[in-house]
């Protein structure tokens, strides 16, 4: 990585945001980058996959996103801005190890927020360590965005609940050791009907039913369930609270998939910085042209705004505050920035920027999905703008009863 990118992610972490630790640990993570991830082969995602899940628990680096120091996390609650710049760290050298890291904490988020001292002991070390592979289960072919439309039932039946339906585009589908997986009880219409539950890969009745290929490999699937019973004992939380659950994790992570998406703008950055000082034209350089001044101008201020969105959210979330609007804005604004940033560098390459297998081409294809999943920018969007409604109807409330 150049020089441009540590000076700018050194000069961010002055900002007031920060504590010594997280000084310490971005350091840290960065050091190991630099000695782990050099030489990544993606010719068997699912081997390199499991790898940097086992090598990445090993070097200590999943504990930030377990909450629970009882069950192997880094502290009782997770530190959002920890595991914040873990990815942006993570995502600027390595899309996959950055994924790797990321799941870990979304596919075991809801047991580290509602899970019994029990759930919580059964699974939660592992996934710190390293041992074992997590993913979360929400969307399903006909209920993406519209999520609370989801069908998939957890049918009662003795001490077990029986489930039935299909989940699709599960990240570490194929390869996870459990599912946290949110389905339909129907204690009441819509949302307020869904339950979590834990199941085990190896539980009978569920199936990888297909194998779901992307422009930037990672595993992903597929899950069919047909009367899969699933202990009493592994839902999480109660019955008709799954869907605040799932909702509870996201406001976690989404903050983190802001700053993921900064992690690729800064290694595309850095590039483009690189190809303009460097290439040879009319008898200047690239970056002798005011137009070429104009582009890194542009990808720098979308690169700092993205940085503050993100470390506001993460803040203000490690401060006990509710952060959905904020968080709306850091990953939105942060994935479609990342995307244009990386467009511009590719565009700073030339046909180079094309080219199958150049830093600028790989991040071209790594951002798409993030605007896309956990929420897709419009989504973002109208959370942002019911936010806004809401505050103007309580306020306006407020002062009619003054
Ligand atoms: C690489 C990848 C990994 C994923 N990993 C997981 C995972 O681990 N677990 C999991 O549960 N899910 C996962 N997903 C699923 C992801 O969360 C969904 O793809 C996403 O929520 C969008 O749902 P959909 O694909 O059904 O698109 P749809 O819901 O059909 O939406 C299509 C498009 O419609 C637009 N749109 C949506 N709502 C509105 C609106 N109200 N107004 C106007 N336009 C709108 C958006 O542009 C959206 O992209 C993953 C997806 C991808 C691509």
């Amino acid at each position: 990585m150049s020089a441009n990118t540590e000076l700018d992610l050194h000069s961010a972490l002055a900002w007031p945001f920060f504590e010594p630790r997280h000084r310490e640990l971005a350091a840290g993570i960065e050091a190991w980058c630099r000695a782990n991830l050099a030489h990544e082969d993606h010719e068997d995602v699912d081997a390199t996959c499991r790898r940097l899940v086992r090598e990445l628990g090993a070097a200590g680096w999943l504990k930030y996103g377990v909450g629970g120091v009882a069950y192997g996390g880094h502290g009782d609650t997770i530190d959002t801005r920890a595991v914040c710049l873990l990815r942006e760290t993570l995502a600027k050298h390595s899309g996959l190890a950055d994924f790797a890291l990321a799941m870990q904490g979304l596919g075991s988020g809801a047991i580290s927020l509602g899970g019994t001292h029990e759930q919580k002991t059964r699974y939660l070390p592992r996934v710190a360590n390293g041992t074992a592979i997590a993913a979360f289960a929400l969307s399903e072919p006909e209920a993406g965005s519209d999520v609370a439309a989801m069908t998939l039932s957890a049918r009662e039946d003795g001490d077990a609940y029986v489930l039935d339906g299909d989940k699709t585009w599960i990240s570490n589908g194929g390869i996870a050791d459990f599912y946290v997986v949110f389905a339909r009880t129907g204690e009441a219409p819509g949302a307020r009907g869904i339950s979590a539950f834990v199941v085990d890969a190896d539980t009978p009745g569920l199936e990888i039913a297909e194998r779901i290929d992307v422009i930037a490999p990672h595993p992903l699937a597929r899950l069919h369930f047909a009367g899969a019973r699933v202990p009493r004992s592994q839902m999480l939380g109660a019955p008709g609270e799954g869907f605040k659950l799932a909702m509870r994790t996201l406001d976690i992570f989404r903050t983190s998939v802001a700053a993921a998406s900064l992690g690729f703008a800064r290694h595309a950055m850095a590039e483009g910085v690189a190809r303009a000082a460097s290439r040879k034209m009319f008898g200047q350089t690239l970056g002798d042209f005011q137009l070429t001044q104009a582009k890194l101008a542009q990808m720098a201020l979308t690169i700092d705004s993205s940085a503050l969105l993100v470390y506001r959210a993460a803040w203000l979330r490690d401060q006990g505050e509710n952060v959905t609007r904020e968080a709306a804005m850091a990953k939105w604004h942060a994935s479609e920035g990342a995307q244009q940033v990386i467009d511009a560098a590719v565009q700073l390459y030339g046909g180079m920027g094309v080219q199958s297998g150049t830093a600028v081409e790989m991040l071209y294809r790594e951002i798409r999905a993030l605007r896309i999943y956990e929420g897709a920018t419009e989504v973002q969007q109208l959370i942002v703008g019911r936010d806004l409604l809401k505050a103007h109807a309580a306020a306006t409330a407020g002062a009619n009863t003054r």
